[in-house]
């Protein structure tokens, strides 16, 4: 099998994983899912998932013409990649053929290779036409009504616009690192934003440890959390570590907590990478105990503000763990209020575009705690619009903010200040 075709077969594998299986993809590239693959394989598999992942109702609207049934779910994922590829400039007889191969290998469905053929050569004739017509790609039911619920309809819409258009890549770098060999438009809160940027190890600066990749969102947490020079601060929840290397690149004492062995594990190779220091503890937030000047928690969340780079979120998940999460961020925000010195400050903040583990939260910890006051000036800065400043004194970014300079990540923060 071509290296092409072997890069397709593993995209296929990984659609099954995601819509039969209910896995992320993060999941299905930790447990070895593209070990087999060379490097430049494994990009092209993994663009070619996310792509599809992207596209995929348009991919089923074009392919519904055609089908009498729907076929078994690896045939229908098959079809599903080949018409992005076939609608988006793929070689009509390279892609069919590749996808009738790859059919024909499969020991349960060989036989099906000649549907897939045949239904793929139709959309190769009518498909790139068609595509240019239909909607923007809608999230599905369970993750769209909450939404259009909290931001309305219309914004729905341009959030879904700014998924399907995807993510740039967006650099923070180390006081002082010159980023001019990176290219790029320096956004106005200090990211460096890079558009078809390529393998990220690649680019210049990369293995010195100048930078490291972080969208503009959540780059601001740490930000406007402000941690100083000889100030003890404590991030909850760190890994990969995005934020522990803003706080410890300002020069503040940084002791980072994450539950997960294997992703400190990532942390700690970005800290040497970079030669950032910080103390690295492998445990549960909610066991943490001292005081710190300033404290990050960056809880565990739905994500569901990362979906312009994770498309496989709203197919694979279906909401079922939400009612955990929120009471955990709960749980979470409250202890981590315990750890605050007082005069000190939190930042509590998540990926997340549902109110629930963002504003109401916060909302609620007002209420809860007399000595804690949201810093409204904090969040005011180049670049950031005054109405996405919320009632109760938070920050709240959405995907569809920013479109002409491509889009930001959806995220919700509140710097809270505990009274001396
Ligand atoms: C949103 S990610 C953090 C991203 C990170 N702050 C950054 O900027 O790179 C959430 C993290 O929470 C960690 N986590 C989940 N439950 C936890 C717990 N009970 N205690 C500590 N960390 C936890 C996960 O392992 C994950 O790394």
């Amino acid at each position: 099998m071509s290296d092409a075709n072997h890069a397709r077969r593993t995209a296929v594998y990984l659609l099954d994983q995601v819509l039969g299986e209910g896995r992320l993809l993060a999941e299905c590239y930790a447990a070895g899912a593209l070990e087999k693959l060379a490097p430049e394989n494994r990009a092209r598999a993994q663009r070619l998932a996310v792509e599809t992942l992207r596209s995929l109702e348009r991919a089923d609207r074009i392919l519904k013409k055609h089908l009498k049934k729907t076929p078994p779910l690896m045939v229908m994922n098959a079809l599903r990649l080949g018409t992005v590829e076939l609608c988006s400039g793929g070689a009509a007889h390279g892609v069919v053929n590749a996808m009738v191969a790859i059919v024909s290998n499969h020991r349960r469905h060989g036989q099906l290779k000649g549907l897939v053929n045949a239904i793929l050569r139709k959309v190769a004739d009518e498909g790139p036409e068609e595509w240019a017509k239909l909607r923007v790609p809608r999230l599905p039911n369970w993750l769209r009504k909450p939404l259009v619920q909290a931001w309305g309809a219309e914004a729905m819409l341009s959030m879904e616009a700014a998924h399907y258009a995807g993510a740039p890549l967006d650099i923070t770098g180390k006081p002082g690192a010159d980023l001019q060999a990176l290219g790029g438009v320096l956004l106005p809160t200090g990211s460096l934003r890079i558009a078809g940027a390529g393998q990220v190890s690649a680019l210049p600066g990369y293995r010195e440890g100048d930078w490291w990749v972080q969208d503009a969102a959540a780059a601001l947490p740490a930000l406007i959390l402000n941690a100083l020079q000889g100030e003890q601060a404590l991030d909850l929840c760190a890994a990969p570590g995005g934020k522990t290397m803003q706080m410890a690149a300002a020069g503040a004492k940084v002791t980072a907590v994450d539950i997960s062995e294997s992703r400190v594990a990532r942390l700690r190779e970005n800290l040497e990478r970079t030669g950032l220091e910080a103390e690295l503890v492998v445990a549960d937030a909610l066991e943490q105990t001292g005081q710190y000047d300033a404290v990050l928690l960056d809880a565990p969340c739905s994500a569901t503000g990362t979906i312009r780079r994770h498309p496989d979120l709203p197919q694979a998940k279906d909401g079922s763990e939400f009612g955990a999460l929120i009471e955990l961020q709960a749980q979470m925000l409250a202890h981590a209020w315990t750890l605050v010195k007082p005069g000190g400050r939190l930042m509590y903040c998540t990926c997340s575009l549902l109110p629930d583990e963002g504003e109401c939260q916060v909302e609620e910890a007002l209420e809860m705690f007399p000595d804690m006051a949201a810093d409204r000036e904090a969040l005011k800065m180049p670049g950031v619009d005054a109405d996405w400043i919320t009632e109760e004194g938070g920050l709240r970014l959405r995907p569809d903010y920013w479109p002409e300079q491509g889009g930001m990540d959806g995220f919700y923060m509140a710097l809270l200040r505990k009274t001396a």
